[in-house]
């Protein structure tokens, strides 16, 4: 059996799935990672994600999460919706079907709209860890990759192959984001795991690019925890938020409930997309110009010598 297939599959090609014969349309290429290319497909008029896995029992193991995840009562609800085989040409290719995800990176969105979005960015990121540690597990390989944001600051999860029950071992994550790499904890899923990540994701969304530059092949000497909380303290971008990500680097969360309420505590003021901003000011001119029509309306109207 051959599994691998290097092939990208062209736009308008049929998958027929071998087992439940769903039948999908291939619209293009949405992006390749370490354990699999995903496209966007048709099934219908819907449009769904299609993953198809490099590595069979990575694969497998993220089906199961997603599994489990979309039976809960939660907003994972229906995240799967199908998994089967495609066979071609004598290859084998395991294939799973999910919610396609419409949005766009974190650091594009804030890049875009303004750092006033942390807030509620970050709330929404807190929303979907809680789910998901209610569920009993945790994400594991949080990164700015594994998430999109779209609408109103919405946040979706994507890429489950890091989900990893609680008291086990990490099952996948990367290096930045990890506390093991600097010498701040263990790898066993706990929820501080995940929050830890959660505070890299943060720092790194509004740090410059000089500052981040190698941080991913510091020798094991040279890593600790206080050059993250150095980061923290020194970035004004971060002042409001700090005093609840230092405590989530230091470990001091044992949910991500409590770090969800510090973070709210927070306040934040409501952000504005940017081209709302744009549409405000648009609206404002439109204004200003109708007044002053208005105003020399009755300017003309009074002294118009009759
Ligand atoms: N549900 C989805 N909706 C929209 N786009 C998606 C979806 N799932 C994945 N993608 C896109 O496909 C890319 C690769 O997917 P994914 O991250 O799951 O692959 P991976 O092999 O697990 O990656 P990694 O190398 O990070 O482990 C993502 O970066 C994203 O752009």
């Amino acid at each position: 059996m051959i599994t691998s297939f290097e092939q990208e599959l062209h736009s308008g090609k049929i998958i027929i799935g071998k087992w439940n014969k769903a039948q999908y349309r291939v619209e293009r290429l949405l992006g390749v990672g370490a354990n699999g290319k995903v496209y966007l497909v048709m099934r219908g008029k819907l449009q769904y994600a299609m993953k198809i896995g490099f590595d069979t029992v990575d694969h497998q193991s993220e089906i199961n999460a997603l599994k489990e995840l979309s039976k809960s009562n939660t907003s994972f609800r229906h995240y799967l919706l199908d998994v089967d085989d495609y066979e071609e040409d004598g290859f084998h290719l395991p294939f799973y079907v999910m919610r396609y995800i419409k949005g766009q990176s974190m650091t594009d969105f804030i890049w875009r709209n303004g750092r006033d979005w942390i807030g509620l960015i970050g709330t929404n990121m807190l929303r979907k860890l809680v789910e998901l540690h209610g569920q009993a597990y945790i994400f594991g390989d949080i990164k700015v990759q594994n998430m999109l944001v779209s609408g109103y600051g919405d946040v979706e999860l994507i890429d489950f192959g890091g989900v990893t029950a609680k008291g086990r071992s990490v099952k996948q994550f990367t290096e930045v984001y990890d506390r093991g790499y600097w010498g701040a904890g263990t790898r066993s899923a706990d929820e501080a795991y995940d929050l830890f990540a959660f505070a890299v994701l943060i720092i790194s969304s509004v740090e410059t690019e000089k500052r981040m530059k190698g941080i991913d092949k510091l020798l094991p000497q040279n890593r600790s925890v206080d050059m993250l909380l150095d980061m923290l303290q020194s970035n004004p971008a971060l002042r409001q938020v700090a005093p609840m990500l230092r405590k989530a680097l230091l470990g001091q969360y044992s949910t991500s409930k409590q770090a969800l309420a510090d973070w709210r505590r927070q306040g934040f003021a409501k952000p504005l997309l940017a081209n709302r901003k744009k549409g405000s000011l648009s609206s404002l001119l439109k204004l200003c110009f109708t007044i002053s029509l208005l105003m020399f309306g009755l300017a003309v109207y009074f002294y118009w010598p009759s």
